[in-house]
């Protein structure tokens, strides 16, 4: 379990003085924002004054009942994690306690030891609700059905296809160049999909070394191969009843593939360095923004598990062939950026909408995503300007050379999108670049390429 790191603010309720006394001690020792008092009356004016993460209520206050505090407490703050102090535990007290909203409970006389665990197993609960508060509330500042519109026809039918799909249990095959949204919509589908609410689990094939790839989507038993310190279940056994989406699936290995088309027909794999066959419900979502056919015709892509895998196929459209969708995005962009960044820009000028609307997004969304955060980060006045984008999307601009007065970063960043552009494979452009493909891929998203 990990220890959680942030301070805690915690309220005692207790009439006695020297358990207030022992267990502020023992808790602001830890680090905590203690509080104590000694009746309900102080208990829930304190509540009112400030958040309170964990409060321990002694159940036998002098003239009251603590139990009647529980329910006031956790009105006042839903959040709270309440540990009932009992002098001589009965079930029917803990049981009682709970019932009322108790987390857990402590029973006299306890020891620091026992104090300090408690806390910590209450923080990490707390530290993940913090965290789901957090990711809901990114969910929610990009909920599905905002991002998935388009004023574009051919992009109005897809989105329609995928609706329709997500609904089903079918194996869909995004295709489309990098940085299009083909994740974004992978989530979306399984967002929309009977599985929602449970996990969907991303890996992206090129991030992960070849030879890791199978131990991370089917797991391995503990000294399967050296480093195999510990045993681990995988990706898949991870989302079962949900989603595994399989990110730039054509750069999968030959050998994870039999694997995966085994997974997919009989819904059965089995752990590295194990023989016994495991079983998983779980939907399969794949993009790839190769030419899956030609890696069939060269010997590279299974031809059996292309056709498991292309059942629904839809091609999600590069920027450049969808430019009525620029300007609503860049709006949607700027605003988020506005809200993460506490800006106040209005949108705009007629130099940088000229500038967003005819340039040629090779890096699609993501690329156009980095562009306006920047833009967002840098603009000083109400509207973005022309200058405030980046250079590379500004036509008067040619490409730097070797040797002229710009940093290494930028070098790259434009050697990179030239061979991108060039070559038709990832696998092609880390050859002619130099560096394995894992590393290729973070340049990208590093560069938004
Ligand atoms: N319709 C959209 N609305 C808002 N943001 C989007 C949209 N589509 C893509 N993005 C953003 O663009 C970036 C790239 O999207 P995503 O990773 O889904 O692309 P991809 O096609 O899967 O790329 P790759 O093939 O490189 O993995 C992300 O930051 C995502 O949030």
């Amino acid at each position: 379990m990990t220890v959680p790191q942030g301070i805690l603010n915690i309220l005692i309720v207790d009439d006695e003085t020297n358990i207030r006394k022992t267990l502020s001690y023992c808790l602001e020792t830890e680090g905590h924002s203690v509080v104590s008092v000694a009746n309900s009356l102080e208990a829930l004016k304190e509540a009112k004054r400030r958040p309170f993460d964990i409060a321990f209520i002694d159940l036998r206050l002098e003239n009251e009942n603590g139990m009647d505090l529980i329910p006031p407490l956790l009105a006042e703050s839903p959040w709270l994690k309440v540990v009932a102090i009992t002098a001589n535990a009965t079930i029917e007290t803990a049981v009682e306690a709970m019932r009322r909203g108790a987390a857990d409970y402590i029973e006299k006389p306890f020891t620091s030891a026992q104090v300090r665990l408690l806390t910590r197993t209450l923080g990490h609960i707390r530290d993940l609700e913090n965290e789901i508060t957090v990711l809901k509330e990114d969910r929610r500042r990009f909920a599905p059905e905002s991002l998935l519109q388009s004023n574009n026809p051919k992009m109005q039918r897809i989105i329609e296809t995928l609706h329709k799909a997500a609904a089903s249990e079918a194996i869909i095959l995004l295709r489309g160049e990098s940085g299009t949204g083909k994740s974004v919509f992978a989530r979306t589908i399984h967002n929309c999909s009977p599985r929602a609410k449970k996990p969907i689990m991303i890996v992206s094939c090129p991030a992960v070394p070849s030879e890791l790839l199978e131990s991370e989507l089917f797991g391995h038993a503990k000294g399967a191969f050296t480093g195999a310190v510990r045993e681990n279940p995988g990706r898949i056994a991870a989302c079962e009843g949900g989603t595994l989406f399989l990110d730039e699936i054509g750069d999968m290995a030959l050998p994870i593939q039999a694997k995966l088309l085994r997974f997919i027909q009989d819904k059965e794999y089995e752990r590295l360095g194990e023989t016994m066959s495991r079983k998983a419900n779980v939907r399969i979502l794949t993009a790839t923004n190769v030419n899956l056919e030609k890696r069939v015709a060269e010997g590279l892509f299974r031809e059996d598990l292309f056709y498991r895998i292309n059942v629904i196929s839809v091609h999600v459209l590069p920027l450049r062939e969808r430019r009525e969708d620029i300007m609503t995005i860049a709006d949607d962009f700027c605003r988020y950026f506005c809200r993460t960044n506490n800006k106040t820009i209005i949108g705009f000028d007629a130099s940088a909408e000229q500038a967003l609307r005819t340039y040629s997004w090779p890096g699609n969304v993501r690329e156009l995503r980095n562009a306006i955060e920047r833009a967002v980060i840098l603009g000083n006045g109400d509207f973005i300007t022309g200058s405030d984008l980046p250079e590379s999307i500004v036509p008067s601009m040619s490409s730097p050379g070797v040797g002229d007065p710009v940093t290494l970063s930028t070098l790259e960043e434009f050697h990179i999108k030239r061979i991108l552009q060039k070559t038709s494979s990832i696998q092609e452009a880390a050859a002619i670049l130099g560096i394995d493909q894992a590393t290729l891929w973070r340049r990208r998203k590093t560069y938004g390429i």
